[in-house]
């Protein structure tokens, strides 16, 4: 594609130099330039892009969109903000790649990743090509892709949607961050459906207040339909949340609400919570259809209806809502079992705001009159007002909590320590900053039918320390912890 053609969609922009060269890839990582390519600079959290340009030349590009003239012998197309020029020639560069694809968008503070995996296995049932985008990975055909963010830049979104297009896949579920949306690394993508699982405490230390944060994330609900109005278009809102009513309110589309209370287009009836899973009957209008899930907990419930629901809504029956439910497989960090042959249970899940940790403690303190110990920490240069909440409530459900260190990144690990206990005014708690040693102070003092619950780490295969990344994984310390008691037979 030449120049001029990938800028067709901008309306205001001034060119340095008249030529048009033929471009061959869009980059905003100057690391990433090769012969023939764009090179767009982005102005960051961290660095200016701006101060690369000269790199990007040096390694071939053609041309620089940026928002300052530079002196460099490439043309410069100067505009007022390349981050939403980045989005909207991207979708053009890749040839509107959304465009006929079951584009699913799933926002909420907690339950994107597993909702995401529950539906992917429902599409896959109903034999539809799937791919995948989140937390874990990006996931479709037989390639398996690790991922930075949980939404990537537009960049790199508009590129694997055509790559997903390109291998045969007809529908992509996806997880939509707050950040996504506030920083519109979604722009230009053209959503079939949007879901909204629940909004709790996180991220203030971006967005601040909770409001902004709300703000944020009915963005995605605001903007559905907006880019082009050839498919329906279906917002799935969880009626019992608080937020649901914002999110419709600013929703033109129509609306599919699911929960537990009467008034739910979608709605669990007859729900029991069970040690070994959940049973409930699924209730669309006039259909209904018994369901026993493997998984365990009320909140679980809830991310099998927003499953179900926009299932429902991209077409499938309720008969393969079901079989695909039933048979669900365990997604990685997500109340995932550590089984050494040990007498107790060993659980290892990803709660890491103040809501999923009551709603994981809670469910684990329903199911039993033993000992329930929890493994805590709280991530740095990350929302500061989450500590105190979730060291509160690891003492309210816990016999013991171990405060420990999550990823400490750039922050002293002990002042974080220090923000949790001031929230720990009641109940018994011990703080080991080390990890591995938390996880074997646990571990070495579980007895028979004890629950061991390490948070927050989940899937994590490492631990952030100053920039740094050291292999560490809860569920590895966790077996070898076990191993390491002689006095369990196995
Ligand atoms: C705060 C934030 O969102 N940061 C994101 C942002 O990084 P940044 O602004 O620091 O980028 P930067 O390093 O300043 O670079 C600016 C520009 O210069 C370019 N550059 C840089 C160096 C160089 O040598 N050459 C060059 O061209 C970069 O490619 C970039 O275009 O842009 C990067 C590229 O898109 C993102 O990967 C990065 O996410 C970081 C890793 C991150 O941790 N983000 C978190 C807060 C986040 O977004 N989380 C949500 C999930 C939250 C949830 O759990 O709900 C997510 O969606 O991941
Ligand atoms: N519907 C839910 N409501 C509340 N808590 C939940 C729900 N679903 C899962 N959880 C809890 O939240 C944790 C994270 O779940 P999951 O990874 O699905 O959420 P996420 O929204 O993708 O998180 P992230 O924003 O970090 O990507 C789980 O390990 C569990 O403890
Ligand atoms: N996507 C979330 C993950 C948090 C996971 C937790 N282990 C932490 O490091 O705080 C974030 O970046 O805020
Ligand atoms: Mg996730």
């Amino acid at each position: 594609m030449y120049l001029d053609e990938c800028m067709a969609g901008v309306l205001a922009y001034k060119k340095t130099k008249a030529d048009n060269p033929e471009i061959t890839a869009i980059e905003m990582d100057s690391r990433c330039v090769e012969p023939g390519a764009l090179f767009v600079a982005i102005r960051g959290f961290t660095v200016d892009g701006h101060n690369f340009v000269h790199d990007a030349v040096k390694r071939g590009a053609k041309a620089i969109v940026a928002e300052e003239y530079l002196n460099v012998n490439v043309p410069i197309v100067i505009v007022s903000d390349t981050k939403r020029v980045l989005a909207q020639i991207s979708n053009r560069f890749y040839g509107r790649p959304t465009h006929g694809l079951n584009i699913i968008g799933v926002t909420g503070t907690n339950g994107k990743t597993t909702t995401t995996h529950l539906l992917d296995n429902v599409l896959k049932t109903d034999e539809r090509k799937t791919g995948l985008i989140g937390t874990l990975y990006t996931k479709f055909a037989d390639q398996v892709i690790e991922a930075k963010n949980t939404t990537p830049e537009s960049l790199l979104l508009q590129r694997t949607f055509s790559d997903m297009k390109s291998a045969g896949v007809s529908d992509v579920t996806m997880e939509v961050s707050s950040h996504a949306l506030s920083l519109g690394r979604v722009w230009g993508t053209d959503f079939n459906i949007a879901v909204f699982t629940n909004l709790s405490t996180d991220h203030l230390d971006y967005h601040e207040t909770m409001s902004a944060y709300k703000q944020a994330k009915s963005l995605l609900f605001s903007q559905l339909g907006n880019t082009y109005d050839r498919e329906r278009k279906v917002a799935v809102i969880n009626y019992d949340d608080a937020s649901a009513n914002y999110m419709i309110e600013v929703c033109a589309a129509p609306v599919l609400t699911y929960g537990l209370q009467e008034g739910a287009d979608v709605r669990a009836k007859h729900l029991y919570a069970g040690p070994t899973g959940t049973y409930f009957t699924l209730v669309i209008g006039n259909q209904t259809v018994d369901l026993n899930l493997k998984m365990i907990g009320r909140f679980s419930v809830y991310n099998a209806l927003a499953a179900a629901a926009a299932a429902y809504a991209s077409g499938v029956t309720l008969t393969t809502i079901k079989k695909s439910l039933e048979s669900a497989t365990p997604i990685p960090g997500r109340f995932e079992p550590v089984e050494e042959g040990q007498n107790f249970a060993v659980v290892v899940d990803y709660a890491h705001t103040p809501d999923s940790l009551d709603n994981i403690l809670q469910t684990v303190r329903d199911l039993t009159d033993h000992n329930v110990y929890v493994v805590i920490g709280c991530g740095g240069d990350r929302d500061r007002s989450k500590r105190p909440e979730m060291a509160r409530i690891a003492v309210e459900y816990a016999d013991e909590a171990i405060f420990t260190s999550d990823n400490p990144r750039s922050e002293d690990p002990v002042k974080i320590l220090r923000d949790m206990e001031a929230g720990a005014t009641e109940g018994k708690y011990r703080t080991i900053v080390n990890r591995k040693e938390a996880i074997r102070y646990v571990i070495d003092k579980a007895d028979s039918k004890d629950v061991v619950v390490i948070a927050g780490k989940g899937h994590e295969p490492y631990q952030e320390v100053e920039g740094n990344f050291y292999d560490f994984d809860d569920r590895v310390e966790a077996k070898k912890a076990i191993e390491a008691r002689s006095d369990l037979a196995r």
